[in-house]
């Protein structure tokens, strides 16, 4: 990409690079994320005099320093102009060069370790959580914007975790609305408060139109989001950036170029440098899934984003990470002792991770039959709970302590066996005019994966998702060995399992066996039940998307996918997709309304689960006491 326009006004300029020198001396990686550089090797820069300055960061991705001199639209830079301490900025006509009065023997691009002592530029960036806040909903006018992302915004206002002094929520689509219009969209999904509650939220809200490629629409955007700033603090960009892709992901890559040239916080860049304490803050940009449609596609966006933000800008969401009992899973498996010896194949017959819906694909069957079920629930939503189900202990709960082990996890899945995978189609789906009628798109799918190091050997982890089944539920089904020597002769009465119900009425279960209440010597199966509803009855369990939305701006990555777990997720599910795009696997016919294909429940018996018969649930009530 050539420097734009806006890059010009705005006044962007990196101090190096890493790759070759560019047609004007810049390099080539800093023209294509849009910035002007100072040089083909690192001139301007070689004599920074203070290396411990807290305006430097390194950046997550390689072993450059690159830091970036934001020079504001209006601001004068006349030659020799002082912005830091040891730093200035001197014009050169088309050029602007970053110089300092120091010796070249201090600069911190003359080694890594000049930096070491440095504070790390999360650290910086999560010091930053005040001040103005601009939410940007890119693609306003969607579906997933009105009823998922508006609704979680607004929850969070409700709260008092968006303050009306200091956000303003800017949606940006193509449609021709007016900032009312956005409004009224909007409107009726925020359920729950007053109508003046709700009228004071949409207040909040700016509506731009403008093409997801070309800069006018962005260079509008940004003038918006300035011009709020300025009526803040009296100077655009000290603000919180937030940029959320409601979006497909066909226009991710041209939506983050256009975000990358002319809408990021011009105080704070990607690598970057705080010209002073006062402008703090920082640009940080939510990607919806999905990532990708196999390994190749994936990386290929990755790349694509990874050029233009750093990794610790980049929010990849999974909705199920958001999830009340998903965030549990660590608390249960590492801070209560019970588990801690059991959580391993000794003990663990095997784990079912399963999601049903009892409905179909609805009006989404163009975007679904390019993807299918594997893409939609499993390798992404199903997949992130196996790793929390199976990682190892992390070294602590920092966001990339807990990433390491789930990439580590990932990388230990063996390759799948087809002869454990059965997918299935639902009868009427390709009723759906977007539908080929030679569709062979799995709207239901169980597959095995199997963990190749010392805890899991042997245990097999069915995943399980499927679409117009007969009921609705989102649970983690761990199934126990039997008891050895069964002096009660009840082994038939069934297994421990320990199950954790995601959705809908969260809660967690063991099944247990127990003498019948009785004169008789007789046992039963009962259970020991953590059912929420009851349990925390006066606790509103909030939605995911308002707390993944709470923890960017916040800046914990804890519960996001890394670049590398997305990659190793890729890995273990795109031979298997590529053979079933190529009709090598056949999708198995079922009614909608049922279990699936009996062919799943023949496999989960073969895999060793063995059902409860007989266990009736008995739902407690207090008022028998
Ligand atoms: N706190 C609470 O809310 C509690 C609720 N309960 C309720 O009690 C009921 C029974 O509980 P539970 O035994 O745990 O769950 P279920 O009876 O729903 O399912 C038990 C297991 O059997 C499988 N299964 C069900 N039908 C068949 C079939 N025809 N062939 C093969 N496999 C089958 C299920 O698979 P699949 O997942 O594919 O359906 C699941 O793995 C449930 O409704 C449960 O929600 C129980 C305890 C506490
Ligand atoms: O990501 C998706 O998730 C939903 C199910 O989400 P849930 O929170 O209601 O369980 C699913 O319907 C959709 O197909 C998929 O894209």
């Amino acid at each position: 990409m050539i420097e734009t326009d806006r890059d010009r006004a705005q006044g962007w300029w990196t101090a190096g690079g890493s790759t070759k020198p560019g047609p004007d001396g810049g390099r080539r990686d800093d023209l294509a994320r849009g910035y002007k550089t100072s040089g083909g090797r690192r001139k301007g820069v070689r004599s920074i005099a203070n290396p411990s300055l807290p305006h430097f960061a390194k950046s997550n991705r390689g072993t450059d320093y690159v830091p970036l001199i934001p020079v504001p639209k209006g601001r004068v830079v006349a030659a020799g102009n002082l912005v830091t301490p040891g730093l200035y900025l001197k014009d050169e006509g088309n050029h602007t060069r970053i110089m300092s009065g120091g010796s070249s023997e201090s600069s911190p691009f003359s080694g890594q370790s000049s930096f070491s002592s440095l504070p790390d530029i999360k650290d910086l960036e999560i010091s930053s959580e005040s001040g103005c806040l601009s939410i940007v909903v890119l693609g306003a006018s969607g579906d997933l914007a009105k009823k998922k992302t508006f609704p979680a915004l607004f929850h969070l206002f409700q709260q008092g975790f968006l303050q009306s002094g200091e956000v303003h929520i800017f949606g940006y689509a193509r449609s021709n609305l007016s900032d009312d219009g956005l409004r009224e969209r909007i409107r009726g999904y925020l359920k729950g408060a007053s109508d003046e509650h709700v009228s004071q939220f949409l207040q909040l809200i700016k509506y731009v139109s403008g093409s997801y490629d070309s800069g006018e629409g962005f260079e509008s955007l940004n003038n918006a989001i300035s011009e709020y700033e300025t009526s803040k603090t009296n100077e655009s960009g000290s603000s919180r950036r937030l940029f959320y892709l409601a979006l497909p992901p066909s226009v991710y890559p041209s939506v983050s170029k256009m975000i990358r040239s002319y809408c990021m916080n011009p105080f704070v860049a990607s690598i970057h440098v705080v010209l002073s304490a006062s402008r703090t803050g920082w640009s940080r940009v939510i990607v919806e899934k999905p990532f990708g449609k196999d390994l190749d596609s994936a990386e290929e966006l990755s790349s694509q984003l990874g050029e233009l933000f750093d990794e610790h800008q980049l929010y990849r969401i999974d909705h199920y990470l958001g999830k009340e009992l998903v965030q549990n899973l660590l608390v249960l498996r590492f801070a209560n002792r019970l588990f801690l010896p059991l959580w391993n194949r000794d003990n663990i017959d095997n784990v079912q991770i399963v999601f049903r819906e009892d409905f179909g694909t609805e009006g989404r069957g163009g975007y679904f039959d390019q993807y299918g079920i594997i893409r939609d629930i499993i390798q992404n939503h199903l997949l992130q709970v196996f790793c929390l189900v199976a990682m190892e202990k992390p070294v602590s709960l920092k966001p990339e302590h807990i990433r390491d082990e789930k990439v580590k996890v990932l990388q230990s899945v063996s390759p799948i066996k087809y002869d454990e995978v059965v997918i299935g189609q639902y009868e009427g789906y390709k009723d759906d005019p977007t539908v080929p009628d030679d569709s062979n798109t799995p709207t239901f799918a169980s597959v095995v994966l199997r963990v190749h190091n010392e805890r899991w050997e042997g245990v097999p982890f069915i995943l399980k998702a499927g679409k117009a089944l007969s009921s609705r539920k989102a649970e983690i089904r761990v199934q126990f060995k039997d008891a050895p020597g069964d002096i009660f002769r009840c082994k038939k009465q069934g297994r421990n399992e320990f199950v954790i119900r995601l959705q809908p009425s969260e809660a967690m279960y063991m099944k247990l066996t127990v003498k019948k209440p009785g004169l008789e010597m007789a046992t039963e199966q009962s259970e020991l039940d953590l059912s929420y509803g009851l349990r925390y009855q006066d606790v509103k369990i909030p939605e995911a998307y308002e707390r993944l939305i709470l923890d960017t701006i916040r800046g914990d990555q804890q519960h996001f996918v890394r670049r590398d777990e997305l990659k190793a997720a890729w890995e273990i599910f795109t031979p298997l997709l590529h053979d079933i795009d190529a009709g090598k696997l056949k999708s198995i016919p079922y009614k909608p309304g049922t279990r699936g294909p009996s062919e799943a429940d023949e496999m989960s018996t073969r895999m060793g689960y063995v059902q409860t018969h007989g266990y009736i649930w008995i739902p407690p009530t207090l008022s028998k006491f």
